[in-house]
C-alpha cells in the first residue's frame, strides 16, 4: 500500500497546492478540516513568519504557513495538535504533526547558536544555514524511551500529576548524552519507581510531535525492588492485573500499544497494530 502522505522540501516560489496555518493557538480549521487552498489562505489577514513546503498529500503539494500570532479568519477556528490526534483522520494528523515539528524547529533556529546572526532557509534542503559559520541546523528529534514493566499477569503503570484524572500509563523519559537506549530505560525506571528490570525487549517506535520526541517502545520484566514513587514526577504507581486495568492512555499512543499487546498475549487475543 502506498502512503497518502510523503514529506518533501518544496519550493515556496511555486504557486498552488494546499496549505495549513499554525499559530501559538494551534492549527486553523473550518468545517472541511485543516487543509486550505494555499492561494486563498495567503489572501487572508495572517501574520506570516515563514512559509515551508512540507510534502505531498494524495499527490498534491502541501505548505505550512507559520504565523507570529493567531488572527480571526471568518468561519474558522484554532485547535491544538493533540485534539487532531484524538479526533481527526490519522493521515491529516500526520501532516499536521510534521508541520508542527518543522514550524517549531524553524522558528527556534532563526538565529545562529554559534554567532547569533540571522540564519537562512537552505533551498531544497530541510536546514537553516549560517553563512559566516558555515553551520547548518537540522530539525531536532529527541529520543525518549517508553517501557511497560511486567510481572506475569501484572503490569506496572503510573500517574503523572499532569495526566487526565484516573489515567495510568507506562513509564517514559528522555535519553541523556552518553546513554544507550537500554541505559536510559533502566535509569528512568529506577528514578521514577525504584524498580529493577531485566529481559528488555524492543517493541517499536513512534514519532511524538509534542514537540519533537521519537518514542522507542519496550517491554521489560520485573527483576526486583518495591515501588517508591519519584517526588513531583510520579503521583502514584501500582501493579495492575491484566483483568483489572485502570483508564488507559489514548488508543493511538505507543503507551497504549505496549499495554494492549501485552494484555492480548496474556489473554490469547489477536495482537493490535502500532499506528504509524
Ligand atoms: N506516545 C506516547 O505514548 C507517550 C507516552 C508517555 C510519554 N510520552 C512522551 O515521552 C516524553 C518523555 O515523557 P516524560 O513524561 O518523562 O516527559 P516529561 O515532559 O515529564 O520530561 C521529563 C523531564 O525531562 C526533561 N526534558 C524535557 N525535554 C527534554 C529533552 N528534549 N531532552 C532531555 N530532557 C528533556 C525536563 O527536565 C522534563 O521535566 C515526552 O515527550 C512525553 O510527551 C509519549
Ligand atoms: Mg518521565
Ligand atoms: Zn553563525
Amino acid at each position: 500500500m502506498t502512503s497518502r502522505w510523503t514529506t518533501a522540501v518544496l519550493d515556496t516560489d511555486q504557486p498552488g497546492g494546499w496549505a495549513v496555518a499554525r499559530s501559538p493557538e494551534g492549527f486553523l480549521f473550518d468545517d472541511n478540516g485543516a487543509l486550505f487552498p494555499r492561494e486563498w489562505l495567503k489572501r487572508q489577514d495572517l501574520s506570516i513568519l515563514a512559509e515551508h513546503g512540507i510534502g505531498h498529500l494524495d499527490g498534491e503539494p502541501v505548505y505550512l504557513l507559520e504565523l507570529r500570532s493567531h488572527s480571526d479568519v471568518p468561519g474558522c477556528n484554532w485547535k491544538g495538535l493533540r485534539a487532531f490526534m484524538l479526533e481527526g483522520d490519522h493521515t491529516v494528523y500526520k501532516v499536521l504533526g510534521y508541520a508542527a515539528q518543522i514550524g517549531t524547529w524553524a522558528r527556534e533556529h532563526r538565529f545562529c547558536g554559534n554567532c547569533g546572526q540571522a540564519m537562512i532557509q537552505v533551498p531544497r534542503e530541510r536546514a537553516m544555514y549560517c553563512e559566516p559559520c558555515d553551520l547548518r541546523s537540522y530539525p531536532r528529534i529527541s529520543p525518549s524511551m517508553i517501557v511497560l514493566v511486567t510481572r506475569g499477569d501484572e503490569v506496572l503503570l503510573a500517574r503523572s500529576p499532569r495526566f487526565v484524572t484516573g489515567v495510568y500509563s507506562t513509564l517514559a523519559g528522555f535519553a541523556e548524552p552518553g546513554e544507550s537506549a537500554e541505559d536510559c530505560l533502566i535509569r528512568e525506571v529506577r528514578e521514577e519507581v525504584q524498580i529493577e528490570v531485566k529481559n528488555i525487549q524492543y517493541m517499536g517506535s513512534q514519532c511524538w510531535p509534542f514537540p519533537h520526541s521519537m518514542m522507542l517502545g519496550f517491554h521489560a520484566e520485573y527483576a526486583g525492588g518495591e515501588i517508591v514513587c519519584q517526588e513531583d514526577e510520579i503521583e502514584d504507581a501500582q501493579w495492575f492485573n491484566v483483568h483489572e486495568l485502570p483508564p488507559l492512555p489514548a488508543s493511538r499512543s505507543i503507551a497504549r500499544y505496549l499495554i494492549d499487546v501485552y494484555v492480548a498475549r496474556r489473554l490469547g487475543h489477536a495482537e493490535p497494530v502500532l499506528p504509524g
